[in-house]
């Protein structure tokens, strides 16, 4: 008979598992009873029409948004007693590397290591060593001097990425990083993020648009009205009409959740 699984931290447990997750705000529900189980490796992207709770999602399922109802744990640790936070990734929507500071761009990649660092330690070689292998891995390792001003938005966007790989986040979440991004920057974006994930670690990738990305994604869930109506095989994005259709060849969604498609009479734009 195997050993019973750790109850917390344990290496067994799934990174993220969310149970009944209801969040509102201002009295308005946004998320309704949301079950996600995501285990450590697996690179997910999580779509949905404007307004379905993506964002909201991401960021109860990092602590930033408190669940109103439900439970949560990261690692095997309930949120309330979570304080690892460094093993943590996360770029929001729309961030912008620029702070209106002058600052070069491996300074604000270098910022990313702060919650591994001891306070008020200089940096040390770990540290340096991180920061030139995140610029590499977005492919800016040529720009590290430059002010993050001068870059265009999509190199910002990878900057802020490789702000957050500086960490070494074991469970990353993007909120739709490639949003108004040209190919080129999608392309860079998705060599890092494919790199990243042979490392083991656990993405969790919200987007309209997948672009370059198709190839790194090993399961899909959907939000509709703040609920999960889809969570199995990668959906194929037919790009001409901005449409998921679920891959023929894989039918594994979950028990009880239905495909997006079954729905009829519905043109779905997410
Ligand atoms: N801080 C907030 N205050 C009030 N309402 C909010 C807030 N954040 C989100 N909402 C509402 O919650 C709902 C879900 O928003 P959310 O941003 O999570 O959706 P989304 O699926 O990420 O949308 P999009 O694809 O447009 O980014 C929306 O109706 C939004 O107006």
């Amino acid at each position: 008979m195997s050993a019973p699984a750790p109850s917390t931290g344990g290496g067994s447990a799934p990174v993220v598992e969310l149970r009944d997750g209801a969040v509102a705000i201002g009295g308005r529900p946004i998320l309704r009873h949301v079950d996600l189980t995501v285990r450590r490796g697996e690179f997910l992207t999580l779509l949905g029409p404007n307004g379905s709770g993506k964002s909201t999602l991401v960021r109860a399922l990092t602590g930033l948004r408190p669940l109103t109802q439900g439970s949560l744990s990261l690692f095997g640790t309930p949120i309330e007693s979570f304080r690892e936070h460094h093993r943590l990734g996360f770029v929001p929507q729309r961030a912008s590397a620029a702070s209106g500071v002058p600052a070069s761009v491996a300074e604000v990649v270098a910022s990313g290591r702060l919650t591994r660092r001891r306070l008020l330690r200089p940096a040390g070689k770990a540290d340096r060593a991180a920061v030139a292998s995140a610029l590499a891995m977005v492919g800016l390792a040529d720009r590290a001097r430059d002010s993050v001003a001068t870059l265009s938005g999509g190199q910002q966007q990878r900057v802020l990425i490789a702000r957050a790989l500086a960490g070494e986040p074991e469970l990353f979440f993007l909120d739709e990083p490639t949003a108004g991004v040209d190919l080129p920057n999608q392309q860079a974006l998705a060599d890092a993020l494919g790199a990243l994930s042979t490392t083991g670690s656990t993405v969790v990738l919200v987007t309209h648009e997948l672009g370059p990305l198709a190839p790194l994604v090993d399961r899909t869930v959907v939000l509709r009205d703040g609920r999960v109506v889809y969570d199995g095989a990668p959906l194929q994005l037919d790009d001409a009409h901005g449409h998921h259709h679920p891959d023929p060849r894989r039918t594994d969604h979950h028990p009880g959740v239905a495909a997006p498609l079954d729905r009829t009479g519905e043109d779905v734009d997410w």
